[in-house]
């Protein structure tokens, strides 16, 4: 048997991502998706010398004379263009968010003195040079990036695409996914399911972690008849650029996807990883059409798609990726078969370390199972015996 290991399969996915190209949204639609543009100041942060305090702003040199009382000159409000303190005795009435007066260099704020007939007098002893000011240029430059291309835009993000004007942005196309369910034995989630039924899960599954990736994908699901399947499969590589499957890969007499996948022109990359578990994943292209077809097993399609398909989207896309997380793990533990293990594991740290204690479950059916663990830790396909306090990569669902 001819298995590919987790290793080259991963590699071969990698060698394979798709550029899926740029389009230019309205900001606030974009939200969760990844920036194609630096964004760059198109003026300094602040753009002016701004009052940081409600109050008044005097010449520092007056009150180092020992002056204490100030004639107000007037009112700069925030919002108004800037006014000029004409005489260095008097002060100006400034605002928060007002841009500094003229011939001032100091904000006093309004808890500090007492007005009286146009009068501010102060009740304080020092003052420093720009105080209660938010220099001009401080938190950045004109012209300095302020996000940087591939970034995934949050909200902070989005405050910043707004300030410098930036009401349409360039952002990551998205590829246009269908995720399909094969079986005669599945139902909806609303019907109930015969003795010999079981509901459709695994789709859903597959939504939810490609809707935390931020893709809506569509969903399809499609009987165990051949020519069927091969009519559906035909039309979903004409109208999506990514396909995944779930089930109908391994060597049932039922199990059709890989030979209607391959009869409808998808070239195979790999079919059959060394691994469980999802042993039976298949993985092909055709021409910029990409199709995973994950075992059906829901732990199988589960762990598969954590594993392959979203560093393969997260490439495409350009978003920075590399998991490095570990885990240190908690028991002894024996696989004996030579393949690549994703344990189950639950996840608790100590002193700012990951420790994985197993609960592998009932096997690759066995879902409910998922809810418990918070990860798979990855085994080794070259040993048995695994031993406390060893520590393995993970992969982490929560
Ligand atoms: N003779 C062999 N039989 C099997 C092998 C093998 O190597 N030789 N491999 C086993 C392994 S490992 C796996 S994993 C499964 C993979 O099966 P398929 O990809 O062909 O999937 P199905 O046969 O369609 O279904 C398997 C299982 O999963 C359930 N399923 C399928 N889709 C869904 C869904 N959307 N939601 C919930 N559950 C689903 C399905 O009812 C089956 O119970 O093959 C082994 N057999
Ligand atoms: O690989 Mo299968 O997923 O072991 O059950
Ligand atoms: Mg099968």
């Amino acid at each position: 048997m001819n298995l590919t290991t987790v290793q080259k399969a991963l590699e071969i996915i990698l060698n394979n991502t798709v550029d899926f190209g740029v389009e230019e949204i309205d900001f606030l639609e974009s939200e969760g998706r990844v920036l194609k543009e630096n964004i760059i100041a198109d003026r300094d942060f602040p753009p002016f010398d701004r009052v940081s305090m409600d109050g008044i702003s005097i010449d520092i040199e007056a009150f180092k004379k020992g002056q204490r009382s100030f004639k107000i000159e007037g009112v700069q409000a925030a919002g108004s263009p800037q006014l000029t303190l004409d005489n260095s005795e008097n002060c100006m009435e400034t605002m928060t968010g007002a841009m500094l007066p003229k011939n001032t260099n100091a904000v006093i704020q309004y808890e500090l003195l007492d007005i009286e007939n146009g009068i501010a007098t102060l009740n304080v002893e020092e003052l420093k040079y720009f105080q209660n000011i938010h220099k001009k240029g401080l938190d950045r430059k004109t012209g300095a990036i302020l996000i940087k291309k591939n970034k995934i835009i949050t909200s902070a993000e989005i405050g910043v695409l707004a300030t410098v004007g930036k009401s349409k942005v360039k952002v990551a196309k998205q590829p246009k996914v269908i995720i399909v369910s094969t079986g005669n034995e599945l139902v909806e989630v609303v019907e109930t399911p015969a003795e010999h039924q079981i509901r459709r899960s695994n789709v859903y599954t597959l939504v939810s972690i490609l809707k935390q990736l931020g893709i809506k994908a569509e969903t399809a699901h499609i009987l165990d008849d051949k020519e069927v399947l091969k009519t559906k499969i035909e039309d979903f590589l004409t109208n999506f650029d990514v396909l995944l499957f779930s089930g109908a890969v391994s060597k049932g007499k039922f199990d059709f996807i890989p030979e209607v996948l391959e009869e409808l022109g998808v070239e195979k990359q790999f079919h059959k990883v060394k691994q469980r578990p999802g042993k039976p994943f298949w993985f092909g292209k055709k021409q910029q059409k990409t199709i995973f077809a994950f075992p059906g097993n829901p732990v199988s399609t589960f762990v598969s798609c954590l594993k392959y398909f979203t560093p393969w989207y997260k490439k495409s896309l350009g978003i920075n990726f590399t998991n490095n997380q570990t885990a240190i793990l908690a028991e002894d533990f024996t696989f004996k078969p030579s393949l690549t293990y994703f344990l189950q594991v639950k996840i608790t740290q100590k002193e700012g370390k990951l420790i994985a204690t197993p609960i592998s479950g009932k096997g690759s059916g066995d879902l409910a199972n998922l809810v418990d663990a918070d990860a798979f830790l990855e085994l080794p396909d070259d040993r048995t015996n695994f031993t406390k306090g060893e520590v393995f990569p993970l992969i982490n669902y929560r």
